[in-house]
């Protein structure tokens, strides 16, 4: 049966919680008021020692006696290493193909699903529970995606390390005690033996790392990482599968929401902003990287936040600075071995350092984390070419051609190998998490977007003056001041001129910014090397487009074709 119909099919193979143990003051180990043995039907499951939702404070205690690496910071937060692997793993992540599944997902180029077999994902599986059942203890977490209450889902994650349930803990939405005592059966499960490689003589296996998702079977599992992105969007994959089923879009963006409710949605690749600059001091937060839009408006699916740390200022973003304290896991950064002050300007781990902590610890959070119809969409891009201007304001038809084209500069680190930035397309700037087809998505976008009267924006939060290199990146405090401009609806009221090749709307002014950096053209020297680079961009978007060609957007094929004709002409 297939998973988005079964909500409350029981489920025989994951573990059911039954008893609880004793309470000793006098060892951390165990050290919990609520460590239940876990029964299971499943033969293969035999936990010794399960750690059951443990808080932040046992969690940091076997963290630091345990996990080499492990320290507590200046700040309080828990500074922890993901060994050999600093980012995701998209070249290992791998789904079942079956009759289901075979129809339903976006296989084939272009696609992050790569098949395998229901046999080699039992092989794994095995691997992984093996692995787990070596262990004297294991750490399971329950918990919640989706804050939108009517379509909540279950997730239970069975880890080997503190840091992983911690990160879980902070990710996913905490159930109250009430609700944990009621939880039943969960929705999917994660097994997480990351430490442990899958075997790279088992078929489809390229590598020692394998992150497996296995739809009908409600379950994931994780060979040869410790990376906790992986499970965080892995879970997000899964969103982006059962959402759409109900008629709910998922969405790869950050959200917050003004005083008067006006809600923004912004989406982007990896480090291009989302985080950034949906922390923002005079708005609501509702989340910062996986969001649902319902027929009722949006809803964060997580519960926490996960920031990249790199050149964290308290100067710049001093939500997320205050936000690295006692509970908050700090992943891959370098700190002092004597004073813990972390220094963010290391990028001798990783370049893809990073922060997760509940969102509760962002001042200005809303919870629950919902709010009413987005008013503004921002795309956002960071142009390495620096050919895009700052911000721009797009008709229906170019907000859906941006989308669908998904362009950044991916910014280093984030995915493992890639060390400078470089162009790159993801369709629906997310195509890493996709499960459908890209235009499946779109159209449910284009659909809300009309409907709603939502505003789209352009808004290039990479190169000026320059191609990577040689000109310098947009300086945050001005893209603060264009987004504050959409938030108020200022950017509205002033003039606009049409760029050529890209046929972008930009605006003659924006308050607090200097209006000479709103067209790119004059930040450049070189006039020859800009138009030259303009049109290799162009290229490159025209290109990247021409798988979509063939493909239908939404109802009728009026928009379809506008979409096309959105597109650079050169
Ligand atoms: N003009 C700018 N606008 C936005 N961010 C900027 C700008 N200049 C520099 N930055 C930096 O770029 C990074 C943006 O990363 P952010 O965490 O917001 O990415 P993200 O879109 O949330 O990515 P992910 O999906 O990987 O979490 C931050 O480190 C921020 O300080
Ligand atoms: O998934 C991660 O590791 C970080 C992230 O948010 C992204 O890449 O979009
Ligand atoms: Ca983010
Ligand atoms: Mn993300």
């Amino acid at each position: 049966m297939a998973f988005g119909e079964t909500k409350t099919q029981p489920q025989t193979q994951t573990p059911e919680v039954v008893q609880a143990k004793k309470y000793d003051q006098n060892d951390v180990d165990k050290v919990s008021h609520f460590t239940p043995t876990i029964c299971v039907s499943d033969s293969a499951l035999k936990f010794t020692n399960v750690l059951y939702n443990l808080t932040p404070a046992e969690l940091y205690e076997h963290a630091v006696k345990y996990e080499k690496g492990s320290f507590i910071t200046s700040t309080g937060a828990l500074a922890t290493r993901s060994g050999a692997k600093t980012g995701r793993s998209p070249r290992d992540k791998r789904v079942v193909k079956d009759a289901t599944t075979q129809d339903d997902l976006w296989w084939g180029k272009g696609s992050p699903n790569i098949e395998m077999d229901e046999h080699t994902f039992m092989i794994n599986r095995e691997r992984a529970v093996d692995y787990l059942n070596c262990l004297d203890k294991v750490f399971v977490n329950d918990q919640f995606l989706n804050w939108d209450s009517e379509n909540k889902i279950k997730v239970r994650i069975v880890s080997a390390r503190a840091y992983h349930s911690l990160f879980m803990h902070n990710m996913c939405i905490r159930p109250t005690k009430e609700e944990l005592e009621n939880f039943g059966t969960p929705d999917f499960t994660i097994y997480n033996a990351g430490k442990f490689p899958c075997n790279r003589y088992t078929h489809y296996m390229t590598s020692s790392t394998s992150i497996d998702l296995h739809i009908a079977r409600k379950e994931m599992v994780i060979l040869g990482t410790m990376y906790a992105g992986e499970m965080k969007k892995g879970l997000f994959s899964v969103m982006h599968y059962l959402m759409p089923k109900r008629q709910i879009l998922s969405l790869h963006s950050g959200c917050n929401m003004g005083k008067s409710g006006d809600v923004a949605l912004f989406f982007g690749l990896s480090g291009t902003g989302k985080t950034t600059l949906s922390t923002d001091h005079n708005r609501y937060l509702i989340g910062d990287d996986e969001h649902c839009w319902s027929d009722k408006g949006v809803s964060n699916i997580e519960g926490g936040c996960y920031a990249k740390c790199i050149d964290l200022s308290r100067e710049k973003e001093p939500d997320i600075w205050n936000a690295i304290k006692f509970g908050a896991v700090l992943e891959n950064v370098v700190f002092d071995d004597y004073t813990r002050l972390v220094n963010y300007a290391d990028k001798s781990v990783t370049e893809n350092t990073r922060a997760a902590y509940p969102i509760e610890f962002i001042p200005n959070a809303l919870i629950p984390c919902v709010g009413p119809h987005p008013k503004n969409v921002i795309l956002l891009a960071c142009d390495a070419f620096g050919v895009l201007p700052p911000v721009s304001k797009l008709n229906l038809a170019q907000t859906m051609y941006h989308f669908i084209s998904g362009y950044t500069a991916l910014v280093a680190g984030t995915e493992d190998g890639i060390k400078e930035p470089t162009a790159t397309f993801s369709a629906c700037f997310g195509a890493a998490f996709l499960m459908l087809h890209p235009t499946k998505y779109a159209a449910m976008l284009a659909e809300k977007m009309q409907t709603h009267g939502a505003t789209g924006w352009l808004v290039n939060t990479g190169w000026s003056g320059g191609s990577y290199g040689s000109g310098s990146r947009i300086k945050l405090a001005y893209t603060r001041k264009i987004i504050d401009a959409i938030h108020s609806g200022s950017l509205l009221k002033t003039e606009y001129k049409k760029t050529k090749v890209f046929g972008l709307e930009i605006p003659s002014e924006v308050e607090e910014v200097p209006s000479e950096i709103l067209d790119p053209v004059n930040t450049w020297s070189d006039k020859n090397a800009y138009n030259e680079t303009l049109m290799k961009l162009a290229g490159l978007f025209k290109n990247n487009f021409e798988t979509f060609t063939n493909y239908q957007i939404g109802e009728d094929n009026k928009l379809t074709e506008e979409i096309l004709a959105a597109g650079p002409h050169c």
